[in-house]
């Protein structure tokens, strides 16, 4: 990014509030809730879903945790599960461009190893997603 560009945009970000929805979806146990909520060893299964609100700088993201009940249901078996659960929703024409490791050449993927029990990554993620959410209008 060029000088003159990050001057635009942080003159931009004075006067412009972003706002952006995100759907966290994963099976149980995956780590939604200690993401948007918090870590601790003691979680209790989502029911329903959960919305919080985060601000970072000027950009608020609205957070709608999903619950990935059957609850007491984790092992290896449930990767190919999540994999055609996942494929599944991305076809739907709603999520069209949105981010997702399908494809790679019709929009940007990207991949981190996080951890909310030691923090890692976790502001790298949402940093992402800011820089590459879609605009509603
Ligand atoms: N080691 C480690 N454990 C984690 C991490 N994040 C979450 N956990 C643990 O994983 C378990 C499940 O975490 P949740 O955040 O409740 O998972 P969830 O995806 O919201 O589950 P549902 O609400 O049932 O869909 C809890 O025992 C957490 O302590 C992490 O980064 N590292
Ligand atoms: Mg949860």
């Amino acid at each position: 990014m060029g000088l003159w560009e990050a001057f635009l945009n942080w003159l931009r970000s004075l006067f412009f509030k972003q706002e952006m929805e995100l759907s966290l979806i994963g099976l149980q146990n995956a780590g939604k809730t200690s993401l948007t909520g918090g870590y601790s060893e003691d979680m209790i299964p989502t029911v329903g879903f959960n919305m919080r609100k985060v601000t970072k700088g000027n950009v608020t993201i609205k957070l709608w945790d999903l619950g990935g009940q059957p609850r007491f249901r984790t092992d290896q078996d449930n990767l190919s599960i999540s994999k055609s659960e996942l494929h599944d929703l991305l076809s739907k024409p709603a999520l069209s461009g949105i981010p997702d490791l399908k494809s790679i050449t019709d929009r940007e993927v990207c991949c981190f190893m996080i951890s909310c029990k030691n923090s890692t990554n976790i502001d790298s993620v949402i940093d992402w997603l800011i820089k590459h959410s879609k605009s509603k209008s």
